[in-house]
């Protein structure tokens, strides 16, 4: 049986539990979902400030999920922060949900187009894009201009304003797939690709599919180069336990 973190970068459990009851859907019958999220930090992402402060929380976690012996970690958010500082801390694999979406995308359709949150997260999707070499693919980046918080507040207008603006992604952009860019949204996935007759892909689903075939073709986080386990030094204060043994 294989056991996969599922890391939510940000502090609010509602999301955590959004997100870890959707993995547990998808997940093979003997994969267990291991949902956590950071003791402290900001509780959502929605800029670079705010993606600074959540990878420590990520690599904490990844820490802790190291140490369990898990079998993958998910950063489950869609600006996936501090995705390669922790996969230098890793053995297993780190999939961001960002770069899962996005390569299942690219299986499915030659192009694809974005819907997040607030506009000024754009610009993070569209760095992942260039840093994935995805940007060819990309048709459109759309934002439904609410927080990441209106997702969980239980009014339904975040929820409609996604499925608004995947209806005018798949009028006018040109796109074959969508994707969901924000972990808040995977549980919505599902319902708008039987709706919209196209893929409309969840990075945490994609996730964890990826992790469980790269467990099945027992491939790890390669350990030769940048990726290998930080060098030996005395981290202090609250880093402390963050010190490679
Ligand atoms: O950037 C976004 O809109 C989404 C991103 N922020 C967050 O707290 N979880 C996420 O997936």
């Amino acid at each position: 049986p294989l056991c996969i973190q599922l890391i939510n970068p940000n502090t609010s459990l509602a999301m955590t539990e959004v997100m870890a009851a959707t993995a547990r859907q998808v997940a093979a019958p003997g994969t267990a979902i291991l949902a956590v999220c950071p003791s402290e930090g900001a509780p959502s992402i929605e800029g670079h400030f705010d993606e600074a402060i959540a990878a420590i929380g990520v690599l904490q976690q990844v820490k802790a999920g190291r140490d369990a012996g898990v079998d993958g970690h998910i950063i489950a958010c869609f600006g996936d922060p501090g995705l390669l500082a922790a996969r230098e801390l890793a053995r297993a694999p780190v999939v961001g949900i960002a770069e899962a979406a996005m390569h299942i995308a690219t299986l499915l359709a030659t192009r694809f187009s974005i819907v997040t949150t607030l506009p000024r997260t754009l610009t993070i999707a569209r760095h992942l894009l260039h840093q994935y070499g995805f940007e060819r693919h990309c048709a459109a980046l759309h934002a439904i201009d609410l927080p990441v918080l209106s997702l969980e507040d239980g009014s339904g207008l975040a929820q409609q304003k996604v499925r608004e603006q995947c209806i005018a992604a798949k009028k006018f952009d040109g796109s074959g797939a969508i994707v969901l860019g924000c972990g808040g949204m995977a549980d919505l996935a599902q319902e708008l690709t039987l709706e919209l007759g196209i893929p409309v892909i969840d990075g945490v689903s994609a996730a964890v599919k990826m992790i469980e075939s790269l467990a099945a073709l027992r491939l790890t986080t390669s350990k030769h180069g940048d990726l290998d386990y930080p060098l030996i030094k005395p981290l202090s204060g609250r880093f402390e336990n963050l010190n490679m043994r």
